[in-house]
C-alpha cells in the first residue's frame, strides 16, 4: 500500500476518492489542494437558486474541508498547484498566503475538473457577461439579479446548463432570449421529436428560441447591451454562456497521454493515466462508454463520483475496474421530465452504426386511473446488425426518471432489444400498464 496520496482539486471527483481513501485505508497518508475556497458545490442547485426554487445555496454542498479533515486528511484550500514533475514524484503549489512548497507523493490523483468553453468574441469582456460553473459564478449572478434595471437575459448554448437557466431566469422575473447554434436545444442527448417537444415547454413558458444563430459579438459600452448573432439583434442586460464544458489539463498537457477529441487525460479502466503511478477522475479525464465500447468524455457529476472511488480503490493497491459507463442524464423543466442514456438516433446513426429506433406512446397508468395519470414517450434505440441496445430516451409530465436506469443496466450489460421483449416488468394501476410501454416499444421493434 502506498504511504503517501496527493488528489489535486477536491471537487466531486477528488472528494469521492479522498473519502474512499479515509473510509477504506486507515494508514494512508493523504493530502488534497484545492484552488477553491469551497468544496463540493453542486452546481444542479444554480438553477434553483436562480428560479428561487429553493431558498438559498445552504444545501448545495455535502463536504467541506473541516468534515474531510474529521476524517484525517489534510486538505489546503486556496491553495494552485502549479506544477508537477511527474518522475521525481512532486507536486509544486502556491498556499493561501502567496509562499510556494513542494510536496512528494506515492500516488497521484488529478481531480482538477473542467472549465467553461468561452468563445473569443468581441465584447466578451463587458459587464453583466456571465459564465457558470463555480459557487462563486451563481453568487455573482444572484447578486446583480438584484438589479432591477437587468430586465434582459441571453442565455448562449441550449444544452442541459442553458435550458435549465432559461427556466431560472423566467422564473425569476427575467425575459429570456435562448440561442443556439443547433438545430435546436439538447440535440447533444436526445433526438428531434424530443427536443421538440422541450421547445414546446420553453416557447410555451416565454422564452424566445433563437436557434440555428451564431453569436457573432456583443455590443454595449461598459456593461452589454446587446447579442448579435449572424441572423439578428437582442437586447440583453445579462448574457450568459454555457456552450459545453473543456477538461482542465494544464498541469499534464504533453506528459500524460491525452484524449485526440478534446485533451482530457486518457484513462483505462482504472482510471490510470500513461503514467502507472498518476490517476484522473472526472471532468478532466475520459470515461469508458459502453455505447460505443469506446473511450469518450462525459462530463457528470455521476462520473466524477464513480470514477474518483474507482482511482481511489487502485491508488491504495485494491484493483477495481469500472464497468463503463452510459451517460445517463435528465432534465425537468416546468415540470416536463425528460432522461435519456447511451445514444440518440441520431448520434447513433453519425458515428456509423446501422441503428434503428422503436417509438411508443401512451398512458403512464392503466386507462381507468383518472387521476395523476400522463402520457409517456419512449424511443429505443438499437443496432439493427447486434441488436443491442445502444440507448434510451423518455419524455412525460410524470416522473419516470427511474426508468432510465434500466436501459443504463441494459446498455452496459449489451441486452438485445429482443431479450427486452419478453422481460418480467411488474403491473399495478396505481403505476403502470399491463401492457407497459416499455415492452410494446420493444415488441414492435423490427
Ligand atoms: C450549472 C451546472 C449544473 C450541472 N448539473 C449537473 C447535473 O444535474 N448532473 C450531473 O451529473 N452533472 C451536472 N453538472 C456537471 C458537474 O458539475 C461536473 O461534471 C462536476 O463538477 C465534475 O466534477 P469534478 O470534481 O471532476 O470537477 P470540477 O467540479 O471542475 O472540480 C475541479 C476542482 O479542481 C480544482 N482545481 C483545478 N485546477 C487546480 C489546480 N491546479 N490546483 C488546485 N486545485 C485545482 C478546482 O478549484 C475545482 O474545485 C453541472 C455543472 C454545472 C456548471
Ligand atoms: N441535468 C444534467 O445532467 C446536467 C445539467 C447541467 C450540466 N450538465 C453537464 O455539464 C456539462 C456542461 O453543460 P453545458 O450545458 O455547458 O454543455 P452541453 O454540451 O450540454 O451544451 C452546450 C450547448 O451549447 C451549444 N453551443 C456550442 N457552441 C456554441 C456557440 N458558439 N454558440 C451557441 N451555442 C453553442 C451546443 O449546440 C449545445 O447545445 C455537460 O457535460 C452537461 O451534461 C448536466
Amino acid at each position: 500500500m502506498p504511504n503517501k496520496i496527493i488528489v489535486v482539486g477536491a471537487n466531486h471527483a477528488g472528494t469521492a476518492a479522498l473519502n474512499t481513501i479515509l473510509d477504506h485505508y486507515k494508514d494512508v497518508d493523504v493530502t488534497a489542494f484545492d484552488a477553491n475556497s469551497n468544496i463540493s458545490f453542486l452546481g444542479c442547485g444554480m438553477a434553483l437558486w436562480i428560479g428561487g426554487q429553493i431558498s438559498g445555496p445552504d444545501g448545495l454542498f455535502y463536504s467541506s474541508k473541516e468534515i474531510l479533515e474529521g476524517k484525517g486528511a489534510k486538505i489546503y484550500m486556496e491553495t494552485s498547484v502549479n506544477s508537477i514533475d511527474f518522475d521525481k514524484k512532486t507536486v509544486y503549489v502556491k498556499d493561501a498566503s502567496g509562499k510556494d512548497k513542494e510536496y512528494s507523493y506515492d500516488k497521484l490523483i488529478l481531480a482538477t475538473g473542467s472549465t467553461p468553453v468561452g468563445p473569443q468574441l468581441p465584447g466578451m469582456s463587458l459587464d453583466n457577461v456571465q459564465f457558470v460553473k463555480l459557487y462563486q459564478n451563481a453568487q455573482e449572478v444572484i447578486e446583480k439579479l438584484g438589479d432591477t434595471s437587468i430586465k434582459k437575459v441571453a442565455v448562449v448554448g441550449g444544452g442541459y446548463i442553458g435550458v435549465e437557466l432559461a427556466e431560472a431566469f423566467q422564473r425569476n422575473g427575467r425575459e429570456v432570449t435562448l440561442i443556439d447554434c443547433a438545430k435546436t436545444c439538447l440535440s447533444a442527448y436526445y433526438d428531434e421529436m424530443f427536443c421538440k417537444r422541450m421547445e414546446k415547454q420553453l416557447s410555451d413558458h416565454g422564452i424566445h428560441l433563437a436557434f440555428e444563430e451564431k453569436v457573432e459579438r456583443l455590443e454595449g459600452n461598459t456593461r452589454v447591451e446587446k447579442v448579435i448573432t449572424d441572423k439578428n439583434s437582442y437586447d440583453a442586460d445579462m448574457v450568459i454562456f454555457c456552450v459545453g464544458f473543456r477538461p482542465n489539463t494544464k498541469l499534464g498537457n504533453g506528459q500524460l497521454r491525452q484524449f485526440n477529441k478534446n485533451g482530457a487525460y486518457e484513462t483505462d479502466l482504472m482510471q490510470q493515466t500513461s503514467h502507472p503511478d498518476v490517476y484522473a477522475v472526472g471532468d478532466c479525464s475520459t470515461v469508458y462508454n459502453n455505447a460505443i465500447e469506446d473511450t469518450d468524455y462525459i462530463a457528470l457529476a455521476t462520473n466524477a463520483v464513480r470514477s474518483g472511488i474507482i482511482a481511489a480503490h487502485n491508488a491504495c493497491g485494491t484493483e477495481l475496474k469500472s464497468p463503463g459507463v452510459q451517460g445517463s442524464n435528465g432534465i425537468s423543466i416546468w415540470g416536463l421530465n425528460m432522461v435519456s442514456t447511451g445514444l440518440s438516433l441520431d448520434r447513433a446513426k453519425k458515428l456509423g452504426f446501422d441503428a434503428a429506433a422503436t417509438d411508443y406512446e401512451d398512458w403512464q397508468k392503466a386507462g381507468f386511473m383518472e387521476k395523476d395519470n400522463y402520457k409517456v414517450v419512449i424511443r429505443i434505440v438499437y443496432d439493427k446488425k447486434t441488436r443491442r441496445i445502444l440507448g434510451a430516451q423518455l419524455c412525460s409530465d410524470y416522473d419516470i426518471s427511474m426508468s432510465i436506469h434500466l436501459f443504463s443496466m441494459a446498455i452496459q450489460e449489451k441486452v438485445t432489444i429482443d431479450k427486452l421483449k419478453l422481460f418480467d416488468l411488474f403491473f399495478l394501476p396505481h403505476f403502470n400498464q399491463p401492457y407497459n410501454y416499455i415492452t410494446m416499444a420493444a415488441l414492435n421493434a423490427e
